[in-house]
Protein backbone atom coordinates (compact mmCIF):
# COMPACT_ATOMS: atom_id res chain seq x y z
CA UNK A 1 0.00 0.00 0.00
CA UNK A 2 1.16 3.42 -1.10
CA UNK A 3 2.00 5.15 2.12
CA UNK A 4 -0.81 8.68 1.13
CA UNK A 5 1.55 11.07 2.76
CA UNK A 6 3.60 10.03 0.08
CA UNK A 7 2.16 9.77 -2.97
CA UNK A 8 4.33 12.85 -4.85
CA UNK A 9 7.37 10.90 -4.71
CA UNK A 10 5.78 8.24 -7.40
CA UNK A 11 5.78 11.80 -9.64
CA UNK A 12 8.46 13.85 -7.77
CA UNK A 13 8.32 17.38 -6.62
CA UNK A 14 10.18 19.07 -9.27
CA UNK A 15 13.35 20.83 -8.26
CA UNK A 16 12.44 24.43 -8.55
CA UNK A 17 9.79 24.44 -5.88
CA UNK A 18 12.45 25.30 -3.16
CA UNK A 19 12.97 28.75 -4.41
CA UNK A 20 8.98 29.46 -4.88
CA UNK A 21 7.82 28.28 -1.70
CA UNK A 22 8.01 28.35 2.03
CA UNK A 23 9.73 25.76 3.80
CA UNK A 24 6.68 25.19 6.34
CA UNK A 25 2.99 26.28 6.25
CA UNK A 26 0.51 26.18 9.17
CA UNK A 27 -2.81 24.48 8.21
CA UNK A 28 -5.61 26.04 10.02
CA UNK A 29 -8.10 23.55 10.31
CA UNK A 30 -11.43 25.44 9.92
CA UNK A 31 -13.88 22.26 9.30
CA UNK A 32 -15.65 21.60 12.42
CA UNK A 33 -16.90 25.45 12.25
CA UNK A 34 -16.86 27.64 9.10
CA UNK A 35 -17.31 23.45 7.19
CA UNK A 36 -20.72 22.65 9.53
CA UNK A 37 -22.41 26.17 10.26
CA UNK A 38 -23.97 26.20 6.97
CA UNK A 39 -25.52 22.39 7.23
CA UNK A 40 -29.05 21.51 7.34
CA UNK A 41 -28.87 18.31 8.70
CA UNK A 42 -28.41 18.96 12.52
CA UNK A 43 -25.57 17.02 13.69
CA UNK A 44 -25.24 15.45 17.19
CA UNK A 45 -22.94 17.27 19.16
CA UNK A 46 -21.26 13.53 19.79
CA UNK A 47 -20.24 13.44 16.12
CA UNK A 48 -18.44 16.87 16.09
CA UNK A 49 -16.66 15.91 19.40
CA UNK A 50 -15.49 12.44 17.32
CA UNK A 51 -15.12 15.08 14.62
CA UNK A 52 -12.97 17.20 16.39
CA UNK A 53 -10.78 14.68 18.45
CA UNK A 54 -9.66 12.93 15.25
CA UNK A 55 -8.63 16.37 13.84
CA UNK A 56 -6.36 16.81 17.16
CA UNK A 57 -4.93 13.58 16.45
CA UNK A 58 -3.08 14.31 12.54
CA UNK A 59 -0.54 16.77 13.95
CA UNK A 60 -2.74 19.64 13.19
CA UNK A 61 -1.81 22.59 15.53
CA UNK A 62 -4.53 25.22 15.09
CA UNK A 63 -7.94 23.79 15.03
CA UNK A 64 -10.97 26.25 14.34
CA UNK A 65 -13.65 24.38 16.50
CA UNK A 66 -17.00 26.70 17.00
CA UNK A 67 -18.88 29.84 17.10
CA UNK A 68 -20.20 31.45 19.64
CA UNK A 69 -22.79 33.24 18.20
CA UNK A 70 -26.46 33.53 17.86
CA UNK A 71 -28.01 30.42 17.85
CA UNK A 72 -31.15 32.14 15.98
CA UNK A 73 -28.08 33.19 12.84
CA UNK A 74 -26.39 29.37 13.13
CA UNK A 75 -28.45 27.12 14.97
CA UNK A 76 -25.83 24.44 13.49
CA UNK A 77 -23.44 25.43 16.25
CA UNK A 78 -25.83 26.49 19.30
CA UNK A 79 -23.96 23.64 21.28
CA UNK A 80 -20.94 25.61 21.11
CA UNK A 81 -20.32 25.22 24.53
CA UNK A 82 -20.55 21.24 25.04
CA UNK A 83 -18.70 20.88 21.68
CA UNK A 84 -16.11 22.76 23.83
CA UNK A 85 -16.07 21.00 27.00
CA UNK A 86 -16.39 17.42 26.15
CA UNK A 87 -13.33 17.82 23.59
CA UNK A 88 -10.23 15.73 24.33
CA UNK A 89 -7.41 18.53 24.22
CA UNK A 90 -4.23 17.53 22.71
CA UNK A 91 -1.51 20.01 23.94
CA UNK A 92 0.16 20.39 21.23
CA UNK A 93 -2.93 22.19 18.97
CA UNK A 94 -4.77 25.71 20.25
CA UNK A 95 -8.30 24.87 20.17
CA UNK A 96 -10.19 28.81 18.63
CA UNK A 97 -13.90 29.97 18.26
CA UNK A 98 -15.59 32.72 16.19
CA UNK A 99 -16.58 35.73 18.53
CA UNK A 100 -18.86 38.58 17.03
CA UNK A 101 -19.26 40.61 20.17
CA UNK A 102 -18.85 40.77 23.81
CA UNK A 103 -21.45 37.96 24.65
CA UNK A 104 -19.20 35.62 22.82
CA UNK A 105 -16.77 36.12 23.93
CA UNK A 106 -17.30 35.79 27.51
CA UNK A 107 -18.96 32.30 26.66
CA UNK A 108 -15.79 31.63 24.89
CA UNK A 109 -13.98 32.39 27.88
CA UNK A 110 -15.99 30.22 30.10
CA UNK A 111 -15.29 27.62 27.91
CA UNK A 112 -11.76 27.18 28.06
CA UNK A 113 -11.39 28.37 24.86
CA UNK A 114 -7.57 29.41 23.41
CA UNK A 115 -7.75 31.86 20.75
CA UNK A 116 -10.68 33.80 19.30
CA UNK A 117 -11.32 35.13 15.87
CA UNK A 118 -13.63 38.22 15.04
CA UNK A 119 -14.89 38.40 11.82
CA UNK A 120 -15.30 41.40 9.60
CA UNK A 121 -15.94 42.12 6.29
CA UNK A 122 -14.82 44.75 3.26
CA UNK A 123 -18.43 44.52 1.79
CA UNK A 124 -21.21 46.82 3.36
CA UNK A 125 -24.08 44.39 2.50
CA UNK A 126 -22.15 41.11 3.53
CA UNK A 127 -21.39 42.87 7.11
CA UNK A 128 -24.84 43.59 7.49
CA UNK A 129 -26.30 40.39 6.40
CA UNK A 130 -24.02 38.55 8.41
CA UNK A 131 -23.47 40.36 11.65
CA UNK A 132 -25.86 42.69 11.57
CA UNK A 133 -24.12 45.85 11.39
CA UNK A 134 -22.32 48.67 9.55
CA UNK A 135 -18.31 47.91 8.89
CA UNK A 136 -17.92 50.66 11.19
CA UNK A 137 -20.45 49.35 13.72
CA UNK A 138 -18.26 46.03 13.44
CA UNK A 139 -15.03 47.06 14.22
CA UNK A 140 -15.97 49.20 17.05
CA UNK A 141 -17.83 46.25 18.70
CA UNK A 142 -14.78 44.39 17.87
CA UNK A 143 -12.26 46.54 19.07
CA UNK A 144 -13.93 46.19 22.83
CA UNK A 145 -13.66 42.61 22.23
CA UNK A 146 -10.20 42.88 21.47
CA UNK A 147 -9.70 44.69 24.31
CA UNK A 148 -11.31 41.81 26.59
CA UNK A 149 -9.61 39.42 25.13
CA UNK A 150 -6.37 40.78 25.56
CA UNK A 151 -7.09 41.72 29.48
CA UNK A 152 -7.66 37.64 29.16
CA UNK A 153 -4.22 37.25 27.28
CA UNK A 154 -6.72 35.00 24.54
CA UNK A 155 -4.69 35.83 21.07
CA UNK A 156 -7.18 37.24 18.59
CA UNK A 157 -7.27 36.28 14.85
CA UNK A 158 -9.25 38.75 12.39
CA UNK A 159 -11.28 37.69 9.23
CA UNK A 160 -12.05 39.90 6.42
CA UNK A 161 -14.60 38.25 4.28
CA UNK A 162 -15.19 38.95 0.53
CA UNK A 163 -11.65 39.67 0.20
CA UNK A 164 -12.30 39.60 -3.93
CA UNK A 165 -15.50 39.64 -4.36
CA UNK A 166 -18.78 39.64 -2.57
CA UNK A 167 -22.39 37.88 -3.24
CA UNK A 168 -23.78 41.45 -3.61
CA UNK A 169 -21.73 44.11 -4.10
CA UNK A 170 -19.63 42.41 -6.39
CA UNK A 171 -15.89 43.06 -6.73
CA UNK A 172 -13.89 44.49 -4.19
CA UNK A 173 -11.00 46.58 -4.67
CA UNK A 174 -8.06 45.67 -2.61
CA UNK A 175 -7.44 48.93 -0.98
CA UNK A 176 -11.06 48.86 1.09
CA UNK A 177 -9.57 45.41 2.13
CA UNK A 178 -6.69 47.00 2.98
CA UNK A 179 -8.42 49.47 5.23
CA UNK A 180 -10.71 46.93 7.17
CA UNK A 181 -6.95 44.81 7.86
CA UNK A 182 -5.15 47.28 9.01
CA UNK A 183 -8.17 48.15 11.54
CA UNK A 184 -8.10 44.84 12.97
CA UNK A 185 -3.99 44.80 13.03
CA UNK A 186 -3.69 48.20 14.52
CA UNK A 187 -7.04 47.35 17.26
CA UNK A 188 -4.61 43.87 18.05
CA UNK A 189 -5.07 41.00 15.90
CA UNK A 190 -2.28 38.84 15.34
CA UNK A 191 -2.80 37.47 12.03
CA UNK A 192 -5.94 38.03 9.66
CA UNK A 193 -7.22 35.71 7.65
CA UNK A 194 -8.09 36.73 4.13
CA UNK A 195 -11.58 35.08 2.90
CA UNK A 196 -12.38 34.31 -0.89
CA UNK A 197 -16.13 33.73 1.01
CA UNK A 198 -17.78 32.86 -2.61
CA UNK A 199 -14.33 31.36 -4.39
CA UNK A 200 -14.12 34.08 -7.17
CA UNK A 201 -11.04 34.71 -6.67
CA UNK A 202 -8.25 34.41 -9.19
CA UNK A 203 -3.96 34.04 -9.61
CA UNK A 204 -4.42 37.63 -10.69
CA UNK A 205 -7.25 39.09 -8.39
CA UNK A 206 -5.53 37.32 -5.28
CA UNK A 207 -1.71 38.60 -7.05
CA UNK A 208 -3.44 42.53 -6.92
CA UNK A 209 -4.87 42.03 -3.24
CA UNK A 210 -1.63 40.66 -1.71
CA UNK A 211 -0.31 43.73 -3.77
CA UNK A 212 -2.02 46.57 -2.13
CA UNK A 213 -1.94 44.20 1.31
CA UNK A 214 2.02 43.94 1.36
CA UNK A 215 1.92 47.97 1.25
CA UNK A 216 -0.49 47.57 4.52
CA UNK A 217 1.73 44.97 6.36
CA UNK A 218 4.93 46.68 5.41
CA UNK A 219 6.23 42.99 3.85
CA UNK A 220 5.36 41.30 7.14
CA UNK A 221 3.22 38.49 5.15
CA UNK A 222 3.10 36.46 8.81
CA UNK A 223 0.25 38.86 9.80
CA UNK A 224 -1.53 37.16 6.75
CA UNK A 225 -3.39 34.40 6.47
CA UNK A 226 -5.59 33.10 3.49
CA UNK A 227 -8.75 31.75 3.91
CA UNK A 228 -10.16 30.50 0.32
CA UNK A 229 -13.77 28.10 -0.87
CA UNK A 230 -13.55 26.40 -3.50
CA UNK A 231 -16.91 27.28 -5.22
CA UNK A 232 -15.16 27.56 -9.08
CA UNK A 233 -12.01 25.23 -8.60
CA UNK A 234 -9.80 28.19 -7.91
CA UNK A 235 -8.70 28.08 -4.44
CA UNK A 236 -5.65 25.90 -4.83
CA UNK A 237 -4.23 27.72 -7.21
CA UNK A 238 -4.97 30.91 -5.52
CA UNK A 239 -3.13 29.45 -3.03
CA UNK A 240 -0.03 28.55 -4.72
CA UNK A 241 -0.50 32.73 -4.98
CA UNK A 242 -0.22 33.73 -1.94
CA UNK A 243 2.53 31.13 -1.36
CA UNK A 244 4.61 32.81 -3.86
CA UNK A 245 3.41 36.25 -2.26
CA UNK A 246 4.90 35.10 0.84
CA UNK A 247 1.90 33.85 2.93
CA UNK A 248 2.36 31.18 5.26
CA UNK A 249 -0.79 30.57 6.87
CA UNK A 250 -3.87 28.16 4.90
CA UNK A 251 -6.84 27.52 5.91
CA UNK A 252 -8.89 24.50 5.13
CA UNK A 253 -11.84 22.33 5.68
CA UNK A 254 -11.84 18.60 5.89
CA UNK A 255 -13.70 17.05 3.50
CA UNK A 256 -13.98 20.65 1.82
CA UNK A 257 -17.03 21.24 3.73
CA UNK A 258 -18.77 24.40 4.86
CA UNK A 259 -19.86 28.00 3.35
CA UNK A 260 -21.07 30.99 5.08
CA UNK A 261 -25.07 30.49 5.32
CA UNK A 262 -24.58 34.46 4.83
CA UNK A 263 -22.92 34.28 1.40
CA UNK A 264 -25.51 32.70 -0.57
CA UNK A 265 -27.43 35.75 -2.54
CA UNK A 266 -31.19 35.05 -3.47
CA UNK A 267 -30.14 31.18 -2.12
CA UNK A 268 -27.70 30.22 -4.60
CA UNK A 269 -25.99 27.11 -2.74
CA UNK A 270 -22.80 28.15 -1.06
CA UNK A 271 -19.52 25.95 -1.07
CA UNK A 272 -16.95 24.60 1.08
CA UNK A 273 -13.55 25.89 2.03
CA UNK A 274 -10.93 24.12 0.36
CA UNK A 275 -10.39 20.99 1.20
CA UNK A 276 -7.67 19.97 3.97
CA UNK A 277 -6.85 16.72 2.06
CA UNK A 278 -6.26 18.61 -1.35
CA UNK A 279 -4.38 21.47 0.66
CA UNK A 280 -2.18 18.61 2.24
CA UNK A 281 -1.41 17.11 -0.69
CA UNK A 282 -0.44 20.14 -2.87
CA UNK A 283 2.11 21.05 -0.08
CA UNK A 284 3.50 17.68 0.12
CA UNK A 285 4.65 17.64 -3.10
CA UNK A 286 5.60 20.91 -3.12
CA UNK A 287 8.00 19.81 -0.63
CA UNK A 288 6.46 22.01 1.67
CA UNK A 289 6.40 20.83 5.58
CA UNK A 290 2.85 21.14 7.86
CA UNK A 291 3.41 18.48 10.04
CA UNK A 292 -0.04 16.86 9.29
CA UNK A 293 -0.45 13.26 8.44
CA UNK A 294 -2.94 12.16 5.30
CA UNK A 295 -4.28 9.02 6.93
CA UNK A 296 -5.56 11.12 10.15
CA UNK A 297 -6.94 13.49 8.14
CA UNK A 298 -9.02 11.03 5.91
CA UNK A 299 -10.03 9.27 8.72
CA UNK A 300 -11.67 12.15 10.03
CA UNK A 301 -13.15 13.30 6.96
CA UNK A 302 -14.54 9.97 6.67
CA UNK A 303 -16.37 10.32 10.31
CA UNK A 304 -17.76 13.53 8.84
CA UNK A 305 -19.03 12.83 5.71
CA UNK A 306 -20.37 9.20 6.89
CA UNK A 307 -22.20 11.52 9.70
CA UNK A 308 -23.94 13.68 6.34
CA UNK A 309 -24.44 10.54 4.47
CA UNK A 310 -22.28 12.59 1.77
CA UNK A 311 -19.24 11.94 -0.38
CA UNK A 312 -16.09 14.16 0.26
CA UNK A 313 -15.54 17.09 -1.96
CA UNK A 314 -12.17 16.96 -2.16
CA UNK A 315 -9.92 15.43 -5.09
CA UNK A 316 -7.85 13.95 -2.84
CA UNK A 317 -10.18 12.26 -0.62
CA UNK A 318 -11.92 10.89 -3.22
CA UNK A 319 -8.82 9.53 -5.43
CA UNK A 320 -6.72 8.35 -2.25
CA UNK A 321 -9.89 6.15 -1.24
CA UNK A 322 -12.01 7.83 1.10
CA UNK A 323 -15.22 5.31 2.26
CA UNK A 324 -17.53 6.06 -0.81
CA UNK A 325 -21.18 6.76 0.65
C1 LIG B 1 -23.62 38.98 15.69
C2 LIG B 1 -25.11 38.74 15.89
C3 LIG B 1 -25.40 38.09 17.26
C4 LIG B 1 -25.85 40.07 15.82
O1 LIG B 1 -27.24 39.78 15.74
P1 LIG B 1 -28.27 40.85 16.32
O2 LIG B 1 -29.63 40.28 16.16
O3 LIG B 1 -27.97 42.19 15.78
O4 LIG B 1 -27.82 40.78 17.85
P2 LIG B 1 -28.60 41.21 19.15
O5 LIG B 1 -27.56 41.81 20.03
O6 LIG B 1 -29.80 42.00 18.78
O7 LIG B 1 -29.03 39.78 19.77
C5 LIG B 1 -30.02 39.01 19.12
C6 LIG B 1 -30.14 37.74 19.93
O8 LIG B 1 -28.92 37.01 19.80
C7 LIG B 1 -28.31 36.84 21.07
N1 LIG B 1 -26.86 36.96 20.90
C8 LIG B 1 -26.19 38.07 20.57
N2 LIG B 1 -24.87 37.78 20.48
C9 LIG B 1 -24.75 36.47 20.76
C10 LIG B 1 -23.65 35.59 20.85
N3 LIG B 1 -22.41 36.00 20.58
N4 LIG B 1 -23.87 34.31 21.17
C11 LIG B 1 -25.12 33.87 21.43
N5 LIG B 1 -26.23 34.66 21.36
C12 LIG B 1 -26.02 35.95 21.03
C13 LIG B 1 -28.88 37.91 21.96
O9 LIG B 1 -28.79 37.51 23.29
C14 LIG B 1 -30.29 37.99 21.44
O10 LIG B 1 -31.00 36.90 21.95
P3 LIG B 1 -32.60 37.06 22.22
O11 LIG B 1 -32.74 38.18 23.20
O12 LIG B 1 -33.20 37.39 20.86
O13 LIG B 1 -33.00 35.71 22.75
C15 LIG B 1 -25.64 37.83 14.76
O14 LIG B 1 -25.62 38.58 13.55
C16 LIG B 1 -24.82 36.58 14.59
O15 LIG B 1 -24.77 35.75 15.48
N6 LIG B 1 -24.15 36.44 13.44
C17 LIG B 1 -23.24 35.33 13.20
C18 LIG B 1 -23.13 35.06 11.76
C19 LIG B 1 -22.13 33.96 11.49
O16 LIG B 1 -21.70 33.24 12.38
N7 LIG B 1 -21.75 33.84 10.20
C20 LIG B 1 -20.78 32.83 9.81
C21 LIG B 1 -19.39 33.16 10.29
S1 LIG B 1 -18.56 34.31 9.22
C22 LIG B 1 -18.04 33.29 7.95
O17 LIG B 1 -18.43 32.17 7.81
C23 LIG B 1 -16.97 33.85 7.02
C24 LIG B 1 -15.57 33.32 7.38
C25 LIG B 1 -15.17 33.78 8.75
O18 LIG B 1 -15.58 31.91 7.36
C26 LIG B 1 -14.53 33.82 6.38
C27 LIG B 1 -15.01 33.78 4.93
O19 LIG B 1 -15.23 32.69 4.40
O20 LIG B 1 -15.15 34.87 4.39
Amino acid sequence: MIDRNKMYHLFRRGVSSAARFPAEVSIVEVGPRDGLQNEELNIPTENKIEFVDKLSQSGLQRIEVTSFVSAKWVPQLADAKEVMKKISRNPNVRYSTLTPNLKGLNDALDSNTQEIAIFGAASETFTKKNINCTIEQSLKQFDQVVQQANANKLPIRGYVSCVVGCPYEGFIKPKIVGQVVEKMLSMGCYEVSLGDTIGVGNPNTVRDLLTELKRVVSGNMDLLAIHCHDTYGMALVNIVEALESGIRVVDSSTAGLGGCPYASKGGAAVSGNVATEDVLYLLNSLGVRTGVDMNTILAASDIITSVLNRKTNSKVGLALGCKKN
